[in-house]
């Protein structure tokens, strides 16, 4: 099935973010998913502005930010200017969402919007025709290495109902415990991104498994 990889930095050796970076530009991931945290909207903290932007001038595989963070807006114009090529924000930190979508589109970057587990897809019905993708987390936000939430299959094949009813285009992307299992149902249900962290960061080889899970 022809679907992207874009494999999560979250679960990488933080000691050693070059190398993984290095390893990644060698591999057939097809793109590198960065998640910004603030400790405000999810109970962590993960990369910092000045991170993103070293990493994104040795990256060879264009850059996604999933901003976990309030008040997105704030920082639009600093991720384009790193070069990020989607900035998805997420639906329950927007109070004008669809202004801010605006203004992503208007920076000249690609716009996804993320859901939570508990938040339903219906709340994107009349933003839909603006989106590029819609996130889909399948675990709750803020960690690495969770368990996949089921309810995020029915979840992903109501969403694609709904983009095939509106005939759009948009992607779907699932992101949290994904794996050969989890990341197979998912494709089956219509997403056509998987971001995958700990399953591809904790095995011994991080290249093969990216590999194996491209062939899925
Ligand atoms: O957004 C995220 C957490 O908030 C991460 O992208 C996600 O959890 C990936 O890690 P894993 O594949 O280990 O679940
Ligand atoms: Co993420």
């Amino acid at each position: 099935m022809s679907f992207i990889l874009a494999p999560s930095l979250l679960s990488a050796n933080f000691l050693h973010l070059e190398e993984e970076i290095e390893i990644l530009n060698g591999s057939m991931a097809d793109r590198l998913h960065l998640d910004i945290m603030d400790g405000v909207f999810v109970p962590n903290i993960s990369i910092g502005l000045q991170q993103v932007k070293h990493l994104s001038r040795i990256s060879f595989k264009p850059l996604d930010a999933h901003l976990m963070i309030v008040e997105p807006q704030k920082f639009i114009g600093l991720f384009r200017d790193f070069g990020i090529q989607t900035l998805t924000i997420h639906y329950e930190t927007c109070t004008h969402l669809h202004k801010i979508i605006m203004q992503i589109k208007e920076n000249g970057m690609k716009v996804g919007v993320a859901l939570n587990p508990h938040t339903p897809i219906e709340v994107l019905t009349d933003v839909l025709e603006e989106l590029d993708r819609v996130l889909i987390l399948s675990v709750n936000p803020g960690f690495g290495g969770q368990k996949f939430i089921p309810n995020s299959y029915s979840k992903v094949s109501r969403l694609k109902n709904l983009i095939n009813k509106k005939e759009l285009n948009t992607s779907i992307e699932v992101d949290g415990g994904i794996d050969i299992k989890t990341g197979k149902m998912m494709l089956e249900a219509g997403a056509n991104i998987l971001v995958v962290g700990s399953f591809i960061f904790e095995a011994k080889n991080p290249i093969e498994m990216i590999k194996q899970m491209k062939g899925l």
